[in-house]
């Protein structure tokens, strides 16, 4: 796989990083989860659910004993994904000026919701936050509605966790030439920022000169929105160029010559009305059979059961099986040559692999058993968890 031989450590977070991770390790990274103590209330907080291709070591990064093993871990490690707000790490001991300073070639990416610096830097925040401080949030929801949040896909994933990932293999990329490590600063609110330099750069094109809701876009277009079909499901209409708008008109069964001009925005409202009153006389699978084999830019909006059974995506094996039995999307995008080839396995217990990482990373097996002594670390019984 691409990222063969790449040694990652994560720190256990929230979303983002696990994402970060879950994509290093689907794409053939060696990825060790750093857990906190599994006794520990925090660790309960941070049930992950991300976890696939990853191994976990259970350590107290509390302990000095256990800040410096994990230095001991970087110093051998390629990548470090730290997921907390700024300071944090500066407070146990292991910023970035000391781990790259004992490995020049390491890679740290810090995954924040505000970035390492600013105002915000200190404060605890969520996708939410993130996406109404990058402006996004402003642009999202419903004519005369609040603004509304997409769950938590945005920022903490698109801006975030894939962001991170794509730094990381940049930073890895150069590294290939300099032989140097970096700091990589990930702020979620750019990110998702970032990700949204099409609204900005179509500004000028009067792409969104109206309010919220009343855009092209953003479902002010009755052939850029939802539809409620007669079983209670909905179609979605993409209808954008004249070419594919003509044949929605045409599965609707209607007449070109005699509606409004598509692009008339002050005859949407009213033939909205009309789309509705016509998709809902039929079911989904009726839509479905009248637009599947159209260019009208027409399809079902289909729930995540549905998504994994439907025959385009079963086709190009979009939905995977693991051996549990859950069912989660493939790895994207699919690489010809090195393609990601995602674990099959259930995702780790914390602490399930303390030891053989330890042993791997150069740990005798007595400094190991001190450590468990101590309680740095905890070494799950697997035999007690099945
Ligand atoms: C909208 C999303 C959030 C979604 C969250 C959900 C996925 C989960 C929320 C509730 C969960 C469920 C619930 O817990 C009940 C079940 C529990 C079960 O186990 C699993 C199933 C559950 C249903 C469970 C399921 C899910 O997990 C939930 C539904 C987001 O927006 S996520 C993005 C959040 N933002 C960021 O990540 C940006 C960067 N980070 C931050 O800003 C902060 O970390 C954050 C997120 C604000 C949290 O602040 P906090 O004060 O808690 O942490 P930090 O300031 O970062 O400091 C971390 C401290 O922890 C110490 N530490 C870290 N590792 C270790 C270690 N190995 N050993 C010891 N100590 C450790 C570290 O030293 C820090 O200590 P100090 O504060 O003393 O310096």
């Amino acid at each position: 796989m691409a990222l063969s031989g790449v040694r990652v450590l994560e720190l256990a977070g929230l979303a983002p990083a696990p994402l970060c991770g879950m994509i290093l390790a689907d794409f053939g990274a060696q990825v060790v989860r750093v857990d906190r103590l599994s006794q520990s209330a925090a660790a309960l907080a941070h049930g992950d659910v991300q976890g696939r291709g990853k191994r976990s070591l259970a350590l107290d990064l509390k302990q000095p004993q256990g800040a410096a093993v994990l230095r001991r871990l970087c110093g051998a490690a390629d990548v470090l994904i730290e997921p907390f707000r700024h300071g944090v790490m500066e407070r146990l001991g292991l910023g970035p000026e000391v781990l790259l300073q004992e490995n020049p070639r390491l890679i740290y990416a810090r995954l924040t919701g505000f970035g390492q610096t600013g105002k915000y830097a200190k404060s605890a925040g969520h996708d939410i936050n993130y996406l109404a401080l990058s402006g996004v949030l402003s642009k999202l929801g419903r004519k005369n509605e609040n603004p509304y949040p997409p769950v938590n896909l945005l920022a903490d994933f698109a801006g975030g966790g894939v962001m991170c990932a794509l730094g990381i293999v940049i930073a890895l990329f150069e590294r290939a030439k300099s032989g140097k490590g970096q700091v990589i600063d990930a702020s979620m609110v750019e990110g998702v920022a970032y990700l949204s330099s099409f609204l900005w750069k179509s500004q000028n094109l009067g792409l969104w000169s109206q309010p919220r809701g009343e855009n092209l876009l953003d479902s002010g277009a009755p052939f850029y929105e939802t539809y409620r079909t007669s079983d209670g499901k909905f179609m979605a209409v993409g209808a954008i160029e004249p070419k594919f708008y003509n044949q929605l008109i045409k599965g609707l069964g209607l007449n070109l010559d005699e509606l409004p001009a598509q692009m008339s925005s002050s005859n949407w409202p009213e033939m909205k009305k009309k789309f509705a009153s016509i998709f809902v006389q039929k079911t989904q699978a009726e839509w479905c059979s009248i637009f599947d084999s159209t260019d009208a830019c027409v399809t079902p909006v289909l729930s995540f059961e549905d998504a994994a059974s439907h025959q385009h995506n079963k086709e190009r094996s979009s939905f995977i099986k693991n051996d549990p039995g859950e069912i989660s999307p493939r790895p994207a995008p699919v690489l010809s040559r090195t393609p990601a080839v995602p674990s099959c396995k259930r995702d780790p217990f914390v602490g399930e692999h303390t030891e053989e990482i330890l042993l791997e990373y150069g740990f005798t097996k007595q400094e190991i058993a001190k450590l468990h002594s101590d309680k740095t670390i905890e070494i799950k019984d697997l035999k007690a968890s099945l």
